[in-house]
C-alpha cells in the first residue's frame, strides 16, 4: 500500500487524480492540499465536485505544519500545481525523500536555459532536474522506476508524442506540422476571460510560440511545427499530424513502426480509420488513426486523448504504479 500526498486537489487536474487514486486498491489518499490562503480551504472536496460524492475528503491548506505531516506520513507527493508553484515543491519534497510526481512542466526540460524563456523563471534547483525523468509512460518506463523526480508530460506532447516517436527512424529533416485542438479544461479551474462560455470559440493560439513546441522537440529529437487550437469543448484533443517520411518507405513499414504499441494496452493504433476525442474522454486511453500515401511519402497520424486524463492525470497514476511496481 502507498500513501499519496495530492497538491493542487481543487484543480481540474488535481481532482481527477484524486478520483482515480480513490479507485486504486493498492494506493491510500493521505491528503488534498490547497494553498495555504485557498478560499476553498477546508471545504469538502465534493462541494466543489458533486460528481465526487463518494470521496469523503476534505481540501487542507499546505501550511508548514501540513508539509511536516505529509512527508512523515505519505510515500510519495502529487503536484497539480502552475509551473512557478511546482517548481519549489517539488524541490522540497524530494530533498525530504518522497517520490514526486510533478503534473507541470517545471522539470520537463533537462536544460536550465530553456526555463527563463518558456516558463519565465530561472530554474534555481539544477541538481534536481538531473534527476528528473519525462514520465510519457509507455516510452519511459525503466526511468521512471528508477527516479524519485518524474515530470509527466504536458497534454499536447503526449498526443503529439505518442503518434510520432514510434516513426523516429522513418522521419527526413522535414518537421512534421502538428495542428491540435483541445477542450477548455486544458486551461484549468481558474476563471480568465479567454476560456469563459461566451469568448470560446474555435481559434489558434500560441502559434510558433507555444511551450509544448520545444517540449514535443526535445522528447522527439526533431524540430517540429506546433499549432494549438482552443475548441469549444470541455475535455479531449485531436492532435492531426502530417509528415514527409523517408523516400521509400513503405506502408508495410508505417504498419511495422506502429507495432511497437502491440503490448500497450492503454495505445490503440488503426490504419485508414480516423478515431473521434469521444472515444477516449473520460478514459486513460489514446488512440491512433493514420494514413500514408507511397507516393508522396506523406503520413498523416491523428491521435486523440482526454486531456485531463491521459493528458495529465492517468498518466501520472500510470508513472505511479510503474514507479512502485504495482
Ligand atoms: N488542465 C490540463 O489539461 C493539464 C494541466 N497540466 C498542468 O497541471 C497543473 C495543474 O493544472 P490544472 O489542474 O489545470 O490547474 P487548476 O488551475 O485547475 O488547479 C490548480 C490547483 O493548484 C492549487 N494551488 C495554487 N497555488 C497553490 C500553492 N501555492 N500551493 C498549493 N496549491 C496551490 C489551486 O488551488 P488554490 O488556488 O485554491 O490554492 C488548484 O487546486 C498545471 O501545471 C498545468 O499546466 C498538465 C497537463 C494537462
Ligand atoms: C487549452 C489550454 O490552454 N491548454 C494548455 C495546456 C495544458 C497542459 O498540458 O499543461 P502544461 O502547462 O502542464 O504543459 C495551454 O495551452 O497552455
Amino acid at each position: 500500500m502507498k500513501n499519496i500526498a495530492i497538491i493542487g486537489a481543487s484543480g481540474y487536474t488535481g481532482a481527477q487524480l484524486t478520483a482515480l487514486i480513490h479507485a486504486e486498491a493498492e494506493l491510500t489518499i493521505q491528503g488534498l492540499y490547497v494553498s495555504e490562503n485557498s478560499l476553498d480551504k477546508g471545504k469538502p472536496l465534493a462541494d466543489l465536485y458533486p460528481s465526487y460524492s463518494h470521496i469523503a475528503l476534505t481540501l487542507s491548506p499546505l501550511s508548514d505544519d501540513a508539509k511536516a505531516k505529509i512527508v512523515a506520513e505519505a510515500d510519495a507527493v502529487v503536484l497539480a500545481t502552475e509551473h512557478s508553484v511546482s517548481l519549489h515543491l517539488a524541490a522540497w519534497f524530494y530533498s525530504q525523500g518522497l517520490a514526486v510526481f510533478d503534473l507541470s512542466g517545471a522539470y520537463r526540460f533537462s536544460d536550465v536555459a530553456q526555463y527563463p524563456k518558456w516558463y519565465g523563471f530561472e530554474h534555481e534547483y539544477p541538481e534536481v532536474l538531473t534527476k528528473a525523468v519525462y514520465g510519457l509512460a509507455e516510452w519511459n518506463a525503466k526511468e521512471i522506476a528508477a527516479t524519485k523526480m518524474i515530470a509527466v508530460p504536458g497534454c499536447y506532447p503526449t498526443a503529439s508524442l505518442t503518434a510520432l516517436k514510434p516513426l523516429a527512424s522513418l522521419l527526413t529533416s522535414a518537421y512534421p506540422v502538428i495542428n491540435a485542438v483541445s477542450g477548455v479544461t486544458g486551461a484549468g479551474r481558474k476563471a480568465q476571460l479567454h476560456t469563459s462560455f461566451c469568448e470560446v470559440s474555435l481559434t489558434p493560439y500560441g502559434v510558433l510560440g507555444h511551450r509544448h513546441q520545444p517540449e514535443i522537440a526535445t522528447q522527439l529529437g526533431q524540430e517540429v511545427i506546433f499549432t494549438p487550437h482552443l475548441g469549444n469543448f470541455k475535455r479531449g484533443i485531436l492532435a492531426t499530424i502530417t509528415v514527409q517520411l523517408k523516400p521509400g518507405t513503405t506502408t508495410a513499414d508505417v504498419a511495422a513502426a506502429y507495432c511497437v504499441y502491440a503490448q500497450a494496452p492503454l495505445v490503440t493504433v488503426k490504419h485508414n480509420q480516423f478515431p473521434k476525442v469521444d472515444d477516449v474522454v473520460l478514459t486513460p486511453n489514446c488512440h491512433l488513426g493514420w494514413k500514408f500515401d507511397e507516393n508522396s511519402g506523406y503520413l498523416v497520424v491523428a491521435s486523440v486523448i482526454d486531456n485531463l486524463m491521459k493528458g495529465a492525470a492517468s498518466q501520472a497514476l500510470q508513472c505511479i504504479k510503474i514507479h512502485f511496481n504495482l
